[in-house]
């Protein structure tokens, strides 16, 4: 339970508080607005259907952004709650009434776009979980077919699986521009991807088979699974993203022990059947009872039976025994014989012959293959390690000479490998090696690490010894790094942060199928280790190019006639703020981390402390706020702004207008240390020259060169300049998260906004009659004055409407604990005699009145 909660927590990102202040009624909503935002087709669009609309964001969005008097139409399983300028309905899209709905409200309209979102209601209806999500896509297809006009548009939502190339291939034939994107606020961790189909083609024939799915998604060839590989290499479990398979919509699979005992295929049933079961059916096989009572079959192979997917490689051997022992029993097979092996190679006809081959053969080629499996890796490690050694070899002497220690004509000297005295310093070798761009950075890598050192060589240093403990050290520091990241999606994405991806400011464009490839084969990279090296000398590499020689050379020569030194020493942090000195834009964000100072962005900090993490394929994103209200996330840690940099480019519409618009930089002090340094500044404790000398200290200039990484990043978290901080700062940050933690959300706001319209109103009213009667001449000024009182007695009591207590009778069917049944609002559970007290007491006080 505990487990699940902490899940649904991770899941409320940045987008569901936003959608949440927003007034959006799902996360979804973003998607929606950030494909709109890359493709503009709502704003040209007058009539929209949204299919799988609940609980409607979509909508929203849609009435929003769509031309006044557009007609948006919302169809869902789901009931949608009314959205003002829309028409929402309840309905299964798969349906022929679905359709007829659509088109009675379409009346002579064709539709601009139709945008999809459905996914499979699991767990609503069993039969509409198989009826998977790629079908749910051909179906809105087919409406969309039908209620679009020509050159409209259709966005859907599709998981990536086998059959998405498919789909893809079909929607190009309706479509004149077909593109797959994936909108920021779609969780990575999610299959699913969007596809914007522009310009319908609007065929005028179309055959039924070409949006069918039993036609559309039909295999050529289904390849055959592997049985053999699932039962002697169980652990290896693969997740099946490719739905279900034709009828099988149960996905549990038993049969009787004694088919398997009888089967001539053990192997497959073992891999293809969740449970062997011992049940005598009447009119079964009387085999189930031998084999019930069999003393083989102990409590061990029946637990094995119970559940065959839990199985490891031991327990199919042990069930395969079992089953060859039972077939002796039933004199199915006759004892295996000295014959075995050969047997094995020359298959017999029969059972016997069949059955030992397979085992045999199965054990042998996996011993096989493991022996070649490990002369394999014995040989790519013997070596990795070779050319990582030429690497450092190759990265200390360009090391040596960027920091002046050596002139080009040295190089290679001391160097001098086995391919001769130029061959460490070849810088075909080194691109080759695909490392030069990051020793141009200055990082210091091991590109994959050895397990074990090889014996020494002679020629080796003295403190050989040491260097291998500290590459062990390295090793096992990237190893744990590597776990951790596999657990932990934040250490991820900080580790990208730190190799500076996605730090390019460039404006997000989605993924296309080969952007991804392409980002599969950069990802190589995350095999370096690398040092902590700033931003702004990425940047000065990138504008180098990829060459080494280019960058060495054009060094000598930069910025604005300085030598390289100069430059080198200007590049320094400390310089960037001076003017005239040119800035570096990557390294911003590190800036603003740092500082905490929060600049150019309006979100507040509540929004952009949130995990963006969640690790389900199926619909991610669809956070119903009516049913899942304000939980604090309190102790998750802050995400910080450049990790979603990307986004940002996406969001601009969302967040509101720019700093600069507003002719000012729109600053956001975020913690303590900048309020106090914020503070100092202003009240002149401080000036800008003595922040700047502030910077000259032990930790702005520290030799990290050659330190070990691990070294590096715990000196990073501990050791570091402890700014102070005053308690009126700290105490007027606390006050501006207070105030961001209570800002109510817009649902609320407007509620409290209508309470205050009408009693503005009720208060007009009352002056209005008040003064009539004031002004009238038929009253006393007594009775005038009782007749306002009277006015004013009845305007307050409206004002503040009791909600009604029901009350109900303990007992019976209420008996114990709980909210009785059918009982909405607020009650008050009594029990009868004090029920029965209240009513008299009532009856006795009006009695009395009326005396
Ligand atoms: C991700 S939600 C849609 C969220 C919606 N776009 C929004 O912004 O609020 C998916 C919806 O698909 C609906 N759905 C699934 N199968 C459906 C079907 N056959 N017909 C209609 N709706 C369906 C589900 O009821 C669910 O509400």
């Amino acid at each position: 339970m505990a487990i699940q909660k902490k899940h649904a927590k991770a899941r409320l990102d940045k987008y569901y508080y936003l959608a949440k202040e927003k007034g959006y009624r799902a996360r979804a909503a973003f998607k929606l607005i950030q494909l709109n935002k890359k493709y503009g087709f709502l704003q040209k669009s007058k009539c929209l259907i949204d299919l799988c609309a609940a609980p409607g964001s979509w909508m929203q969005v849609a009435a929003e952004t769509m031309p006044a008097k557009s007609l948006i139409i919302g169809v869902d399983l789901s009931p949608i709650k009314p959205i003002p300028k829309t028409i929402g309905f309840q309905g299964d899209i798969t349906t022929e009434k679905c359709r007829a709905t659509i088109r009675g409200h379409l009346k002579h309209w064709k539709a601009d776009t139709v945008i999809h979102d459905g996914a499979p209601n699991v767990g609503t209806a069993w039969v509409q979980d198989a009826f998977t999500q790629n079908e749910l896509v051909l179906c809105s297809l087919k409406l969309a077919t039908e209620f679009l006009a020509p050159e409209g548009n259709f966005v859907t939502k599709v998981f990536r699986s086998k059959d998405s190339s498919k789909l893809e291939w079909i929607f190009k034939q309706l479509f004149s521009k077909v593109e797959q994107t994936k909108p920021p606020s779609s969780r990575n961790v999610s299959a699913e991807t969007f596809y914007v189909c522009r310009g319908f083609k609007a065929p005028k024939h179309l055959d039924p088979k070409f949006l069918d799915p039993k036609y559309a998604f039909a295999e050529v060839e289904e390849a055959a699974v592997n049985m053999e590989a699932r039962v002697f290499n169980p652990d290896k479990k693969k997740r099946k993203r490719d739905g279900y398979d034709e009828g099988d919509w149960t996905q549990f699979h038993e049969a009787p022990v004694s088919e398997f005992i009888q089967t001539q295929d053990p192997i497959d049933m073992l891999g293809r059947l969740n449970k062997l079961h011992f049940r005598q059916e009447k009119g079964g096989d009387i085999a189930q009872a031998a084999l019930d009572k069999l003393t083989e079959t102990t409590e061990e192979i029946r637990l094995c039976c119970n559940d065959l997917k839990v199985l490891g490689r031991k327990e199919f051997k042990l069930l395969l025994r079992w089953r060859l022992k039972a077939r002796e029993v039933f004199g199915l097979r006759q004892k295996s014989t000295a014959h075995t092996k050969q047997v094995a190679e020359v298959p017999a006809e029969g059972a016997v012959g069949e059955e030992v081959a397979t085992l045999e053969s199965m054990d042998e080629e996996m011993k096989l293959q493991e022996e070649l499996k490990r002369m394999k890796d014995s040989r790519d490690k013997t070596k990795r390690k070779e050319r990582r050694r030429e690497n450092e070899k190759k990265q200390k002497e360009i090391v040596r000479m960027q920091m002046n220690m050596t002139t080009p004509s040295e190089i290679g000297i001391e160097a001098a490998g086995p391919e001769g005295g130029d061959a460490t310093f070849r810088i075909k070798d080194v691109d080759k090696a695909g490392v030069a761009r990051d020793i141009l950075k200055g990082r210091m890598h091991t590109q994959v690490a050895p397990e074990k050192e090889e014996e020494e060589s002679e020629e080796e240093d003295s403190d050989e010894d040491g260097d291998q403990l500290e590459r062990e050290l390295d090793n096992m520091y990237q190893q744990y790094q590597e776990k951790r990241e596999d657990r932990d999606t934040k250490a991820r994405a900080k580790r990208a942060r730190k190799l500076g991806r996605g730090d390019d400011g460039e404006e997000f464009e989605g993924f296309s199928g080969d952007e991804e490839k392409g980002a599969e084969t950069d990802g190589s990279d995350a095999d370096l280790v690398e040092d902590d090296d700033d931003d702004s000398m990425d940047s000065d590499d990138e504008e180098a190019g990829n060459g080494l020689t280019s960058d060495l050379l054009g060094k000598d020569t930069k910025e604005g006639g300085l030598t390289r030194r100069a430059a080198s020493f200007f590049q320094q942090d400390i310089f960037k703020d001076i003017g005239g000195l040119e800035e570096e834009e990557d390294s911003e964000d590190e800036k603003e981390r740092d500082s905490g100072i929060d600049v150019g962005t309006n979100s507040s900090p509540e929004l952009n402390a949130k995990h963006e993490e969640g690790d389900e394929d199926n619909d991610e994103d669809f956070e119903d706020f009516e049913e899942d209200e304000a939980e604090d996330d309190d102790d998750d840690e802050p995400e910080t702004l450049e990790a979603e940099e990307e986004e940002e480019n996406w969001d601009e519409g969302t967040e509101g207008p720019p700093a600069e618009e507003r002719g000012r930089p729109n600053i956001d002090i975020i913690t303590a240390e900048a309020m106090t340094l914020a503070h100092n500044l202003a009240t002149g404790k401080v000036t800008k020259s003595q922040l700047l000398d502030d910077n000259f200290n032990k930790f702005s200039h520290r030799d990290v060169d050659g330190l070990p990484e691990w070294f590096l990043d715990d000196e990073g978290k501990h050791s570091k300049i402890q700014r102070p901080v005053t308690k009126e700062a700290a105490a007027a940050i606390k006050e501006k998260l207070k105030a961001l933690n209570a800002r109510p959300i817009k649902k609320v706001r407007e509620a409290k906004g209508r309470k205050t319209l009408r009693a503005a109103r009720r208060l007009e009213k009352l002056k209005k009659k008040s003064d009539g009667l004031a002004e009238g001449d038929d009253m006393s000024e007594r009775d005038k004055g009782n007749a306002i009182a009277k006015l004013m007695a009845k305007a307050k009591k409206s004002g503040k409407q009791k909600p009604k207590v029901k009350v109900v009778v303990a007992g019976g069917q209420n008996k114990g604990g709980g909210r009785p049944r059918g009982v909405k609002g607020k009650y008050k559970m009594v029990d009868k005699r004090m029920k029965k007290d209240v009513r008299g007491e009532k009856r006795a006080a009006k009695k009395r009145g009326k005396k």
